[in-house]
């Protein structure tokens, strides 16, 4: 293989909600057509991040449980993973991921949990309900359409920088008030979608492996890897 990537599955032990581990799967499939070999390390509690021994970032979904044992540790990856997004790290995070790169995420059972801010959103809760369904959205400035399934009861609200993923043509999304679903902020692609997102939605997975390739490899010609054509799962 001509590119090599190194690849954080962050918490990847933890945060798994629906597979979420077939997103690595889906990387892998994508990468191999692109002449890409693909290096992954879970990286998991009370283990080290440093931004600068990776190229591409993963962060699943989880439970509540989970989740608060996760907003501790990350803590002490605050710095070196906000470090990794401001200078156009890729990254792709779900659901509970998505939620504890934000300012907090408040659990069913009300408690609060910090995550980084390293994005501008916050989670607030529902009372007793959850959003779980199937779910279309389209992305305004791409026109490209993504298919999912979600699973939440926190409901999001996008800050400073923040562009939805998608406007919501079915289903509920990131509150289930404002058709926003997801969030997009430098390379940082967020999501509510299980199932995994990027098996169904190759698109996702190009855009996140030509980001990495254009950040290592600035000089290389890219051209074959951006027109890679990407299946209809539909
Ligand atoms: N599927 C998930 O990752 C769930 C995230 C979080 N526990 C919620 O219910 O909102």
């Amino acid at each position: 293989m001509t590119y090599e990537l190194n690849v954080a599955h962050l918490y990847g032990d933890l945060m798994n909600t629906y597979g979420d581990v077939g997103n690595i799967l889906a990387l892998n499939y994508y990468a191999k057509q692109m002449d890409v070999k693909l290096n992954v390390k879970i990286v998991s509690l009370e283990e080290d991040f440093k931004a600068a021994d990776y190229d591409l970032a993963f962060f699943g979904g989880g439970q509540d449980f989970e989740q608060t044992i996760v907003s501790q540790d990350i803590q002490t990856k605050k710095a070196e993973l906000t470090e990794f997004i401001e200078s156009d790290g890729p990254l792709l995070a779900i659901c509970g991921g998505f939620q504890l790169l934000g300012h907090y995420y408040i659990g069913a059972d009300g408690e609060k949990l910090p995550g980084i801010g390293a994005l501008d959103h916050y989670t607030d809760k529902q009372d007793n309900h959850r959003f779980i369904g199937d779910i279309v959205i389209k992305n305004q400035e791409t026109g490209e359409t993504y298919h999912g399934f979600e699973n939440h009861q926190g409901i999001t609200f996008l800050g400073k920088g923040e562009r939805p993923l998608g406007n919501v043509v079915s289903g509920k999304g990131n509150n289930g008030e404002d058709g926003t679903e997801g969030a997009i902020y430098k390379n940082v692609y967020c999501s509510y979608f299980h199932g995994p997102i990027l098996t169904r939605n190759g698109d996702i997975a190009k855009h996140l492996l030509v980001a990495a390739l254009k950040r290592k490899y600035p000089d290389a010609d890219l051209s074959q890897q951006a027109a890679l054509p990407i299946p209809a799962t539909f």
